[in-house]
């Protein structure tokens, strides 16, 4: 039994809101209101901090199996917990691909013995990612797959995506869609822009991107079947999405921390932390994809925590993988430039880190009632720390981040009622 005493609850999607208590009892919320009263219960004093029900991460590279020395499930799930993160959904984009049952099977298997925090796998749209065959869809689903996605790179074939969405439609799980148009985005490696001509950088155009938006946008509407558009970061992506959801078409969206955050300016030194994709856009961008954020336009922020080794990110800005880790970072940053600077309210962050991702995975979880698994973050919207590559428990230090500053941290996270991080320390 444990018993969170005097936090500022934030939690629009439950049962309570506000100043008071929570009361945890066997891995579940036993009592959250107001003020609760109990004798010799352990008290957790949560003065002065804000309560979330625990983050949920619907794009994260664990790099399991076959790519350890990026990440493991172990170091990306202490990675999250430290983020404020309860549960992540992890990309089938290793070696080998998740595209077969047993694959699914072993991830899960893995998870509950090795993951701090709950872990949902997310399973090949096509075999080996290859573009063109689509895998067992509904064996992948039984062995607990909660979304089909070949990120990492696009279903190139309009018809083979198709067929994809006539089938997780059936088996009743979302596409989460990489957007990118191969022949425009190929050889490139920042974004098309003023930065690309100065910098002597091959360029990914927006519309690389908007493409493959507009064509996940029609077959939506065809199928029916629900399709999460992953890191939106052009202006134009968000025009064709209010397009779309005006016309009740079923599509959602996601947007990185870092596209919020950055422009394309960030290249200039050429750090190869900045090499991401999509790439880094422009001002315009920024400001679109904001408004859109605040509107609800897009749904959800998730990090795309993408691990690479040192010395994998230590070649020319044309070698570099893409990819910058966001776990330990995304919670912090969008607190400071989201909710300080008045674009987000703490209520509407939590809608789009906790609230949103349980509803698209159709998982437990985003919100803090009576019965439900204490999953939950606490934090502190005065505490000021550094981000420095040491203080990573990711494997991963592959990020723009690296010597920022930022005021508003994840103190302490719980598991299934389990403290996982403490006074922002792991305690597994
Ligand atoms: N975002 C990236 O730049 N890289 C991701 C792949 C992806 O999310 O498309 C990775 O797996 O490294
Ligand atoms: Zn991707
Ligand atoms: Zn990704």
């Amino acid at each position: 039994m444990l018993l969170i005493k005097g936090a500022e609850i934030v939690n629009p999607a439950g049962s309570y809101s506000g100043k008071g208590d929570i009361l945890i009892k066997e891995g579940k919320i036993a009592a959250i209101g107001p003020e609760l009263h109990l004798e010799g219960v352990p008290v957790l004093a949560a003065g002065g901090l804000l309560a979330f029900p625990g983050l949920i991460d619907v794009h994260v590279h664990l790099r399991e199996p076959g790519q350890e020395a990026k990440e493991t499930i172990a170091s990306g799930t202490r990675a999250a917990a430290r983020g404020g993160f309860t549960a992540v959904a992890t990309m089938p984009n290793t070696s080998p691909p998740v595209d077969r049952a047993i694959l699914v099977e072993g991830l899960r298997a893995k998870a509950e013995r090795e993951g701090v925090v709950r872990v949902y796998p997310v399973a090949c749209i096509t075999k080996e990612q290859a573009g063109e065959e689509i895998t067992e869809m509904a064996d992948l689903a039984a062995a607990g797959a909660v979304a089909f996605s070949d990120d990492g790179r696009p279903v190139p074939s309009a018809a083979v995506m198709r067929r994809a969405l006539e089938y997780a439609k059936m088996v009743g799980r979302p596409v989460l869609s990489h957007c990118e148009e191969p022949t425009l985005a190929r050889g490139g490696v920042m974004h098309e822009g003023y930065w690309s001509t100065r910098l002597g950088l091959k360029g990914i155009p927006a519309a690389a991107e908007e493409i493959m938006v507009a064509r996940e946008i029609m077959l939506a509407r065809e199928t029916g079947c629900p399709v999460h558009l992953c890191h939106l970061s052009t202006a134009g992506s968000v025009e064709l999405l209010r397009w779309a959801k005006a016309r009740g078409i079923p599509v959602t969206a996601e947007v990185t921390p870092h596209h919020l955050t950055l422009t394309a300016a960030a290249v200039a030194g050429y750090d190869t932390s900045t090499k991401v994709n999509p790439p880094l856009r422009g001002e315009e961008d920024l400001t679109a994809l904001k408004q859109a954020l605040a509107e609800g336009i897009i749904d959800i922020i998730a990090t795309d925590h993408a691990p690479h080794t040192r010395e994998e990110k230590e070649q020319e800005y044309d070698l570099a993988p893409f990819g910058l880790v966001g776990l330990e970072t995304a919670l912090a940053l969008c607190w400071q430039e989201l909710v300080g600077k008045g674009i987000l309210t703490p209520a509407q962050l939590v809608e789009k880190m906790a609230v949103n991702p349980a509803r698209l995975l159709g998982i437990e979880g985003g919100r803090l009632v009576e019965g439900a698994a204490a999953d939950l973050v606490l934090f502190d919207p005065r505490r000021v720390e550094t981000v420095t590559a040491e203080s990573l428990v990711s494997k991963g230090k592959n990020t723009p981040f690296l010597g920022w500053t930022l005021t508003g941290w994840p103190v302490t996270t719980i598991v299934g009622g389990k403290l996982v991080m403490q006074e922002r320390k792991l305690l597994v």
